[in-house]
């Protein structure tokens, strides 16, 4: 009971099943028909929990501006632990978790990414090279081998790229395919895709164990993420475990390989679809940048392609991978609506707020369904009439921290691509495929034609 404060409205549905079918039937459902009836904070009742859904910028600006201690992300993001490990992220206190995240934030520093970029053109060239001059490939198979490729050389080091590659990826796939929608309520549950991931855990770290123990004794230190976590020391001058090192490289490798591959691949398939209308702008971008700077590519040149950022981002908006963020209300945790209305969303209410349905409403932005990379430029982005406007890769104080390593990335290939070969669509634009744990287009049906040519 909140006394003299109001809580946000309940979704009308029958009682004990109602809210697990509206939400069982999918969230983006749920929130095109809630929206227009109950406004931007709702509740869903799903069993015995409740789910607060903050929809669009002026309610979700709490959701991202709140504290650990208002907002938490360790009960909702729990599930994890057995992918990741323990000892690490979501298997830790605050005090703990912030220290590791400042790991996170070092191994992504700009410094790093300037190494690192250098890989990403390395593995990005070699990819592209093996390529014939002209054909067709499925955009979301071929890019996510290669972020798998990059992923294994920047993040997880030179030993595991280059001996112990294929060993490795197959048991991040297990891993991978050990996280199915069943994990999020019941991680443990004795199922067979459970039982890979376990194996697969285990047998990381034998590996991964060798690798550190054989750098800590060298002394030697490679440009690379796997780097930086062994040499992270707490403020009390502890260090990680070798197998808290490896939960964290796991972390930032979920982190960041499907939300990229789907990324790039969306990017690819919007301008390839819209190429008439966007194309040249990109590839004017090219052709100026390579008259300026030579056909090589940098941390700095690749900071300078605008345009081809745009149609990233423009990708991100309207296709992100994490359809929805959540949170723990810890205390009862106050909102004010864009007209107005002051709520309470109750303590231990799962609060939920969403980039894929936020980045489609029309009052934030033009023509939303349409792919217009230009509605980022200036002088009048769209996205920055309001804080939480744009929230692909979150906000505030947990707002991603790879953002500009996957910027470096996807745009590595772009520029590449685009230097290198045109394109056209062998089909449609494929619909998202909602069941997946991180959204991205529908797999098989992402095909191109591609004909190399000298841009
Ligand atoms: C296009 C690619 C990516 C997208 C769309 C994306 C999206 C996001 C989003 C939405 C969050 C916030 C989650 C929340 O608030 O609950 C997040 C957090 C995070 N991301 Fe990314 N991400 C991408 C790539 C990456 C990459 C490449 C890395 C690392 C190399 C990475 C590392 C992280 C980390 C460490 C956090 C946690 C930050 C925190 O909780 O303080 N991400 N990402």
């Amino acid at each position: 009971p909140l006394k003299g404060r109001k809580s946000p409205p309940v979704i009308d549905v029958a009682p004990v099943w109602g809210g697990m079918l509206a939400f069982l039937a999918g969230p983006m459902k749920l929130m095109r028909e809630a929206t227009p009836k109950y406004g931007e904070v709702f509740t869903v009742p799903v069993f015995h929990k409740r789910i607060t859904f903050l929809i669009g910028p002026k309610v979700s600006e709490f959701f991202f501006k709140a504290k650990d201690t208002e907002m938490s992300q360790k009960e909702v993001y729990e599930f994890n632990v057995p992918t990741f490990g323990k000892g690490v992220v979501f298997d830790v206190d605050h005090t703990t978790r912030a220290e590791q995240f400042r790991f996170f934030a070092d191994s992504l520093k700009s410094n790093r990414l300037r190494m690192y970029v250098g890989m990403m053109v390395k593995e990005a060239e070699d990819f592209f090279s093996k390529w014939g001059d002209a054909g067709e490939v499925d955009l979301l198979e071929q890019l996510s081998e290669l972020i798998v490729l990059t992923a294994s050389r920047c993040l997880l080091g030179r030993e595991i790229r280059e001996t112990l590659y294929s060993e490795v990826t197959d048991l991040v796939h297990d891993l991978d395919k050990g996280m199915v929608p069943l994990s999020v309520f019941f991680p443990y549950a004795p199922i067979e895709a459970h039982r890979k991931r376990d194996a697969a855990r285990k047998n990381l770290a034998k590996i991964f164990d060798k690798v550190i123990q054989a750098r800590r004794e060298s002394g030697a230190s490679e440009p690379d993420v796997l780097q930086t976590f062994i040499d992270a020391r707490y403020k009390d001058g502890s260090r990680l475990t070798n197998d808290q090192v490896l939960g964290m490289l796991i972390a930032v490798l979920f982190a960041g390989q499907h939300t990229s591959s789907i990324t790039s691949t969306w990017t690819g398939l919007l301008a390839i679809a819209n190429k008439e209308r966007v194309m040249p702008a990109l590839e004017k971008e090219q052709k100026d940048i390579m008259k300026k700077h030579g056909k090589d590519l940098d941390f700095d040149i690749l900071a300078k392609m605008d345009e081809l950022h745009f149609a990233v981002k423009e990708a991100l908006r309207m296709h992100p991978p994490l359809i929805m963020l959540l949170r723990m209300a810890q205390v009862p945790f106050e909102v004010e609506t864009s007209t107005g209305k002051k709520y309470t969303v109750p303590k231990g209410h799962i609060v939920a707020t969403s980039p894929a349905f936020s980045h489609r409403l029309d009052n934030v932005y033009s023509d939303p369904n349409e792919y217009k990379p230009e509605r980022f430029r200036e002088p009048n982005p769209e996205d920055k009439a309001q804080f939480a406007s744009f929230i692909g890769f979150g906000g505030g104080r947990h707002g991603c921290m790879g953002e500009t390593f996957a910027y470096m990335q996807i745009k590595t290939i772009w520029s590449i691509l685009l230097r290198n070969f045109e394109f056209e669509m062998v089909g449609k634009v494929p619909e998202p495929d909602y069941t997946g744990m991180v959204v991205g287009p529908t797999a098989g049906q992402c095909k191109i034609r591609y004909k190399r040519r000298v841009l």
